[in-house]
């Protein structure tokens, strides 16, 4: 072993001459990432027991620590949705939305003052008069679907919380139901805003773990549809069936289910949007098949969220978010209609009749609401009472000649929102109550920013935890591979100092040469390497660089009081050459008396032994000596 200087360098010459590995003093911390595993290999066999119990310490600390920050997560969380329904009681369980569609092209050259946007109120002039309609809010022709979502956003959080929740959109044919629900590629609408939404939502709020799956079926004369149903084999001769068997069933704890309905997990949102579009063209296709009765059918798109966390075992607690389009109003008024036509325009105006009443009912607080009356009332009965919650957007035409229509769909919001123009609240009472939404919106924006630094504390710690626990068990094999490494060292040593001497004892080597046998340095570098082997599998397995940083911490927090104590022994065992710094007289192993492993032990290491063998196995000895 060469020393240059205490302070500054430490060759250890390996076996084969080649492995020459410099460490400096690490006192000027000039210790590289990539020298760590090597630095490993010969240092890490050993963690100091106070190192260990401090990382133990540690370990529990931050365990005590997430606890702290999931239950302090959980809190907020139920804080942040007291004051969402606080906010949507305030808001009302029922609201109804106005959106006024821009003028189209063909339209452009018509009249387009007939209706007028003052705040949260929808003017209509009609024949020299005015008619006011109040709604919770008004998106004007140059809203974007994104100012929509905004307004909407509030009650999907509200599903995501547990509350059944119905989102409509109604409306005259062509007045951009279908737009705001679909959207376009480039504007999307509520339904893949939402999806989006959802999942986001849920990776965020992890306390609990949130599926989802999905549903669609188009109610059309009345009947049941299947939209995501696999396509049925059909012969040729039989003819094209609109409607699959699906029966509306009511559980005695009043929850609705639909026998027969598809129903698709959906882990992500590409597969939630998979599956939609796929729904979507179905029900396209069946429009062409059958005479272009889309706009005639309603279209219900349903969400069942299942929490898993939180209820007993194998019982998720579910909540449902409908998203409906519904069938245009106006083909009966309109048109005139006749045979197939008229039919489907009835029905339409039918069950939206019943919508109407459910809502007005539930709005009026009635004990009675007729649920039963239409398949959609039936369909959607456990969303819409207690304590769901429902969106309406109503949808209207900005032009003169659509008026009729217009007027028609404004009194169905009336009736909707069950209350009538002239008893509208006083102005100071609405404007105390905006107060109180105002208020508590910022309590809710403040208890979710709490949340999500909780969120990010608890993700450092928890990925901090899965280091140190790494270290902790890097350190705990390497401590037990040393003491094997100990107990094999002093038989190794033994065995270096006596077997070749030792001419009375010869026979387990008789098989095999000298030259030939594992030396007891290749032993100790082999299971060194197997180590580091072992070592740097599990810090990829762990994959992260910081793991990599911290072992090198580690290693480096302790390697230099070791090298001192390795060179102090060092210099105790050759005063004159570490004072004099000249290398030991070269001398063959064959040469020397037998000696016993003790008295070798103590002799001073020559380079004879393959230059630094029993200097290696002294130099190892003596750092986990110090430890
Ligand atoms: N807010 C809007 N901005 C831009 N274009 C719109 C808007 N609303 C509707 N449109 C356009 O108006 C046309 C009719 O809209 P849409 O098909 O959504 O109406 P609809 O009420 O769903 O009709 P139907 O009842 O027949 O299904 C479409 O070309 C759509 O792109």
């Amino acid at each position: 072993m060469l020393i240059t200087s205490v302070e500054e360098e430490i060759s250890i010459p390996f076996e084969n001459g080649n492995e020459v590995l410099k460490i400096s003093d690490g006192i000027n911390g000039n210790l590289t990432i990539q020298e760590i595993p090597i630095i490993s290999a010969l240092t890490n066999n050993v963690v100091p027991e106070n190192t260990q119990s401090d990382l133990s310490e540690l370990i529990s600390n931050l365990e005590e620590e997430i606890i702290g920050l999931k239950s302090k997560q959980k809190d907020l969380d139920e804080k942040r949705r007291g004051l969402l329904n606080k906010i949507l009681d305030f808001k009302g369980s029922i609201r109804v939305f106005c959106r006024i569609r821009p003028l189209l092209w063909s339209n452009i050259s018509k009249n387009d003052d007939p209706v007028v946007v003052d705040l949260d109120k929808v003017v209509v002039k009609s024949a020299g008069s005015k008619k006011g309609f109040d709604f919770d809010k008004v998106f004007c022709q140059n809203s974007t679907q994104e100012d929509v979502f905004v307004e909407v956003e509030p009650i999907l959080r509200s599903a995501l919380d547990g509350h059944n929740v119905c989102i409509f959109a109604y409306g005259q044919t062509g007045t951009g139901k279908t737009f705001t629900m679909d959207g376009m590629n480039d504007q999307p609408g509520i339904v893949p805003r939402a999806l989006k939404e959802l999942f986001h939502y849920a990776s965020l709020h992890s306390t609990a773990s949130v599926t989802f799956s999905m549903s669609m079926l188009e109610v059309y004369m009345g009947n049941l549809k299947d939209l995501l149903a696999p396509k049925p084999t059909r012969r040729a001769y039989e003819p094209v069936s609109r409607c699959n068997q699906l029966n509306v069933q009511v559980d005695a704890k009043g929850v609705v289910e639909i026998e027969g309905l598809t129903e698709v997990p959906i882990s992500d949102f590409s597969k939630a949007n998979w599956w939609y579009t796929k729904g979507r063209r179905a029900r396209a296709t069946s429009s062409t098949n059958v005479n272009d009765v889309s706009s005639r059918s309603h279209c219900l798109m349903r969400i069942t969220i299942s929490h898993h966390g939180g209820a007993p075992e194998g019982q998720a607690r579910t909540s449902k978010l409908w998203m409906v389009d519904l069938g245009g109003s106006e083909r009966l008024l309109k048109t005139g209609a006749t045979g197939l036509t008229l039919d489907e325009g009835r029905a339409i105006n039918l069950s939206l009749s019943a919508l109407g009443d459910v809502i007005a009912s539930l709005r009026r607080k009635r004990t009675h609401v007729p649920y039963r009356n239409r398949k959609l009332t039936q369909i959607l009965r456990d969303s819409l009472g207690n304590e769901s919650k429902v969106l309406m957007i109503v949808h209207i035409s900005p032009v003169e000649e659509d008026l009729g229509e217009t007027i028609c769909s404004m009194s169905f919001a009336k009736r909707a929102r069950g209350i009538e123009s002239n008893q509208e609240l006083p102005q100071e009472i609405k404007q105390l109550r905006q107060k109180k939404i105002a208020e508590l919106s910022d309590e809710m924006r403040e208890a979710e920013e709490e949340y999500q630094k909780a969120r990010d504390q608890l993700q450092k710690a928890e990925s901090l935890l899965s280091e140190k626990k790494q270290v902790n068990a890097v350190a705990c094999d390497s401590t037990e591979d040393e003491e094997k490494i100990t107990d094999n060292t002093k038989i190794d040593s033994k065995e270096i100092v006596d077997t070749p001497c030792d001419s009375e004892k010869p026979t387990k080597r008789k098989s095999l040469p000298h030259y030939m046998t594992p030396t007891a340095i290749s032993r100790l570098r082999h299971s060194a390497s197997e180590r580091q082997n072992h070592y740097a599998a599990r810090v990829l397995r762990s994959g992260t660089r910081s793991s990599m940083q911290l072992s090198a911490s580690q290693s480096l927090s302790f390697l230099e009081p070791r090298l001192k104590a390795v060179l102090q022994s060092a210099s105790r065992h050759h005063p004159d050459k570490a004072a004099k710094n000249v290398p030991t007289e070269t001398q063959n192993c064959n040469n020397l008396e037998p000696k016993s492993a003790s008295s070798a032990r103590n002799k001073p290491v020559t380079p004879s032994l393959v230059n630094s063998k029993p200097t290696y196995i002294r130099h190892r000895r003596r750092m986990s000596n110090l430890i």
